[in-house]
């Protein structure tokens, strides 16, 4: 290939050996699925080799230096390029990193490399990283989930369906008491989980410790009524790992089952986090607050599955990944990818899910999928058929929103979240028939029939907001 010169006085990473179409990946190496958009005159070749030179060893030009390294080992290989169907000038680089480029057990590393300088290099004109193969001598150094899927369920006696929440609204601007009042209103009306939203940390209308304190009583008491294990997220997120620990110590001591981080605390604080959740025997929940201001462009960015993976190595027990059926972004197909991820320990490369790579495991726990965002209970067939079991479905304004008040909400979000599991187990169409199932258990549940006359009707299609980023033959778990 005759790469070219896309700049003067600029080395083509191509001849400095970054493109390698003869290269076969090694069990042991770190693969990344790019999508490039080059600048006009920069083959796709070369836009390949670019990124895998400036995401390893590279500089501009030719360096004295490079002689006194082991360089052709630890140059990064961009070892196929393929058009994006569909997509003019778009094209997928697949790149080979040899696993002595990075620290063990450090996410922080992994990504100074894989997407450091590289997405303002000028010889693309957008830059997306769809997804990663971690190979398992990596993966084998991260701790990973706290507790994973497994675990929490044994811990809380629950097993058999998808477990059920709340984010507490108003975002912002209730007093600890009345917040207090809302988590047991929903914890005792049937739901098992009440959470902070990402944005309440400990601000003037209400501090973190008065929260933790109304927060915890109305767990206490909401167990007490119900015999069940109830838990409310206590988001930990501040500006300090010190505050941070001095919160979930706090969190503990209460009683707590659960914490929450958001991802914004950034990937170290979030690993730090997660080594005392596995040590305190705590869960740690993880809000991917943020994660749209590089997930949602198509072209340019890291896909939420990536983020997923990264995640799941870095150890928290929940991490938000999409409804298909609510009111943020997420088509099904991806969501099903962005699920496997988390969820599975062996997982094929499957295109229409938008998975570039076979992915092993190895035995780390699985990390719960949160799905949350606009959801009600007249969606919860659609969700099943989705999303499956292992999943926490949160119903915020679907909760708190409800005519009957609170704790009503909670009762009709648990009545057809039981419905549509007992329909499944008996064999039934329960996509097909789900509206009927809803409908008859409302005969008995007058919570949920109000639930569906006031929401039944509102479903949010993914067509109407995004392009998906993956083929278009729906699919579900
Ligand atoms: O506050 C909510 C949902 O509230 P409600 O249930 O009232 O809509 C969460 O922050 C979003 O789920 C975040 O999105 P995602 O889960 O996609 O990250
Ligand atoms: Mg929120």
């Amino acid at each position: 290939m005759s790469a070219g010169r896309w700049s003067a006085g600029v080395i083509p990473y191509a001849e400095m050996g970054y493109w390698r179409p003869d290269y076969q990946p090694k069990d042991s190496d770190i693969l990344a699925a790019f999508r490039i958009t080059p600048q006009p005159g920069v083959p796709p070749e070369e836009a390949g080799a670019a990124v895998a030179g400036e995401s390893s060893t590279a500089t501009w030009t030719v360096v004295w230096t490079d002689r006194l390294t082991s360089y052709e080992n630890y140059q990064a290989k961009c070892y196929r390029v393929e058009p994006v169907p569909g997509q003019e000038n778009q094209f997928i680089a697949y790149i080979a990193y040899d696993l002595d480029l990075f620290e063990e057990g450090s996410i922080a590393n992994l990504t100074s490399s894989i997407i450091g300088n590289v997405f303002g290099f000028k010889a693309l004109k957008a830059l997306r990283l769809e997804d990663m193969r971690i190979p398992t001598h990596y993966v084998k150094t991260f701790q990973g989930p706290a507790h994973g899927i497994v675990m929490e369920r044994e811990h809380l006696g629950k097993f058999g369906r998808p477990l059920l929440g709340a984010t507490v609204k108003p975002k912002l601007g209730l007093s600890a008491r009345n917040y207090g009042r809302v988590v047991y209103e929903a914890l005792r009306g049937g739901l098992d989980f009440t959470k902070d939203d990402e944005n309440i940390n400990s601000q003037p209308f209400m501090r973190w410790r008065d929260r933790y304190l109304y927060c915890m009583e109305g767990v206490t008491k909401a167990q007490a009524a119900t015999g069940e294990v109830k838990g409310h997220y206590l988001n930990v997120t501040a500006g300090t790992m010190e505050a941070m620990y001095e919160r979930a110590e706090f969190a503990k001591e209460l009683g707590s089952v659960i914490v929450m981080i958001d991802l914004t605390i950034g990937y170290t604080a979030i690993q730090s986090m997660a080594h005392w959740a596995r040590a305190n025997g705590v869960l740690l929940h993880l809000h991917r607050a943020g994660h749209s201001t590089y997930t949602r462009q198509k072209n340019h960015g890291v896909s939420f599955r990536v983020i997923a993976k990264w995640m799941r190595l870095a150890g928290v027990d929940h991490i938000h990944a999409g409804t298909v059926v609510g009111k943020l972004e997420g088509d099904p197909n991806s969501v099903a990818g962005f699920y496997d991820t988390l969820r599975r320990d062996t997982i094929a490369a499957d295109p229409v899910k938008g998975l570039y790579f076979d992915q092993e495991w190895a035995s780390l726990p699985g990390c719960m999928p949160v799905a949350s965002g606009g959801i009600h209970a007249g969606q919860m067939h659609q969700l099943l058929h989705y999303l499956d079991e292992d999943v926490i479905l949160q119903f915020g304004g679907g909760t708190i929103g409800h005519p009957m008040g609170i704790a009503a909400g909670a009762a009709a979000n648990r009545v057809a979240l039981e419905a549509m599991i007992k329909a499944r187990n008996e064999g039934r169409d329960y996509l097909a028939e789900g509206p009927d199932i809803l409908r008859a258990a409302a005969k008995h549940s007058r919570e949920l029939d109000v639930a569906l006359a006031t929401w039944g009707d509102i479903t949010f299609t993914y067509e109407s907001t995004d392009t998906p980023d993956v083929l278009d033959t729906p699919v579900s778990l």
